[in-house]
């Protein structure tokens, strides 16, 4: 009989987390963004400027939100489900910033693992690993490879394997200029890492 069981204790970790009122210091952003706009020869008190800092400020709260957050918390949230058979969430969109240039690279991750002892997370919980992963100065090989080991890490399962795919404004607005550039990074773990038939079964769904 197969039955589904959620750890109370893990959900409210989330909660708190979820909830956390990030400490940034905007005004220090504020002053940074002033100085910038002052540095490349715009006048910070024209009227379009004036709450420019302000607004850079809070999205940069945003953006690196993720700073705060430990993407292995989200699987402490399981279930106790018989499943030994591949999960696989794909297409998950994402925006990350370069941390060589602080511009943004996007694009969508795919995460697959293959359970093992009744340890299932909840689906959503992939994507939210993603998102936090995503969410601060980053490289796309570190948000593939935190995700995979994370769900390695937190569920031990037979394997894990996240493929990322994404462009980077760094090489299509300044620099290289090769705008339509697709970068692929995978990160293959357990099963996944030792057996091409199961790694190749995950890229034809992902392609599917
Ligand atoms: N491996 C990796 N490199 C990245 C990522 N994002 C940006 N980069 C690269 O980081 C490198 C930084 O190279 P540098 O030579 O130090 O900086 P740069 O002079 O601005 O380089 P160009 O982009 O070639 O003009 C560039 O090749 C970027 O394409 C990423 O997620 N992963
Ligand atoms: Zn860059």
């Amino acid at each position: 009989m197969t039955h589904m069981k959620r750890t109370e204790d893990n959900k409210s970790t989330i909660s708190d987390k979820e909830e956390k009122i990030y400490k940034v210091n905007l005004p220090q952003i504020e002053e940074a963004v002033r100085l910038i706009l002052e540095a490349v020869g715009e006048d910070p008190n024209r009227e379009g400027l004036l709450d420019t800092p302000k607004r850079v400020a809070k999205m940069y709260e945003e953006v690196f939100e993720g700073l705060h957050i430990d993407p292995k918390e989200y699987f402490k949230t399981v279930f106790n489900e018989e499943h030994e058979e591949l999960v696989f969430v794909k297409d998950i969109p994402f925006y990350s910033i370069c941390e060589h240039h602080l511009v943004p690279f996007y694009g969508k991750a795919h995460v697959a693992y293959l359970p093992k002892d009744g340890k299932v997370t909840g689906l959503s919980k992939l994507a939210r690993a993603v998102e936090a992963t995503a969410r601060r100065p980053q490289l796309q090989e570190r948000i593939t490879s935190t995700v995979a080991d994370a769900i390695m890490e937190m569920l031990s399962p037979h394997g894990a394997m996240v493929i990322v795919e994404a462009e980077h404004m760094c090489m299509t607005m300044r620099g290289v200029k090769k705008a339509g550039a697709m970068t692929i990074t995978i990160a293959s773990r357990g099963v996944f890492e030792e057996d091409s038939v199961k790694r190749n079964e995950v890229i034809a769904l992902m392609k599917s």
